[in-house]
């Protein structure tokens, strides 16, 4: 069974836009996980503009799934600008911090509107080794966020990542437009199985939604999905639970 980890940055996101505590969070990851979600994922930013410190300590102490934290390792801490919300620590400091069951690296810039691509390992490797090597020592599951490149996976077992996380725009682009979804599809069941010949397990996320899910679902060894902003669009329509059971059925393929 393919795991579903639903990502609340978007929910985050809307209770940031007043100085209140709704949408709660911690309130929509137990909606979701009543759903039927195996996962809750969140990307806190320096810019704390939507999942904040605060928000990753509270479902720290309430969630009854596996959590999972995303940024960026080298990000450093950040005074927060709004009255009552606590500084961003420094992303490993969080880490360190909440110990998550597992914590997926990805290479994003500070500015960056959203994550737009993985790990380049024959430039950042050095770096990253370490950093996954005081995961494994916390105990948390590494995930590395990386491109559909077969010839990457090796180097990411070699320098001690449990398992890597597909960026999937592409693959979500292909079937948005209708066209090279195939040729797209074998770049990342390449990829998929170079992972798994290199001993890595499989994620995947960005941009999955109900229409590209029944064919990416098939792809080879596939471990986890995160999915968060086209899951929320979704459940503005129909509400989270029933949008987390779609979802569900969808990656079940009923
Ligand atoms: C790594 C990734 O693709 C997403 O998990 C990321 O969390 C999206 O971030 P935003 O929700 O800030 O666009
Ligand atoms: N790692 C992907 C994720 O958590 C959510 O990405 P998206 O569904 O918001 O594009």
């Amino acid at each position: 069974m393919i795991a579903l980890s639903v990502n609340l940055n978007k929910v985050a996101l809307i209770r940031n836009s007043r100085d209140t505590s709704i949408p709660d969070v911690p309130e929509h990851a137990t909606l979701c996980i009543d759903a039927g979600a195996d996962s809750i994922t969140v990307h806190p930013r320096p810019d704390q503009r939507h999942i904040r410190a605060d928000d990753c300590r509270q479902l720290a102490a309430m969630l009854t799934v596996e959590f999972n934290i995303e940024g960026n390792p080298f990000a450093g801490s950040r005074a927060s600008d709004r009255k009552g919300v606590s500084d961003y620590p420094g992303f490993m400091e969080l880490i360190r911090e909440l110990r998550p069951a597992q914590c997926t690296l990805v290479p994003d810039g500070d500015a960056q509107l959203t994550s737009d691509h993985g790990f380049d390992l024959h430039a950042q490797a050095d770096d990253l080794e370490p950093v996954l090597a005081e995961l494994r020592a916390l105990g948390v599951r590494s995930s590395l966020f990386m491109d559909p490149v077969p010839g990457q996976m090796a180097i990411a077992a070699s320098i001690g990542a449990d398992r890597i996380e597909l960026y999937t725009e592409s693959f979500a682009e292909a079937v948005s437009c209708g066209r090279g979804v195939q040729e797209c599809f074998e770049r990342f069941r390449k990829t998929a199985d170079a992972a798994l010949e290199a001993g890595l397990g499989v994620n995947a996320g960005h941009d999955l939604n109900l229409q590209n899910l029944p064919v990416f679902r098939k792809l080879p060894g596939l471990m986890e999905v995160s999915i968060g902003h086209a899951l929320t669009v979704d459940a503005l329509r129909m509400g989270m639970p029933a949008a987390v059971k779609a979802y569900r059925e969808a990656l079940a393929g009923s």
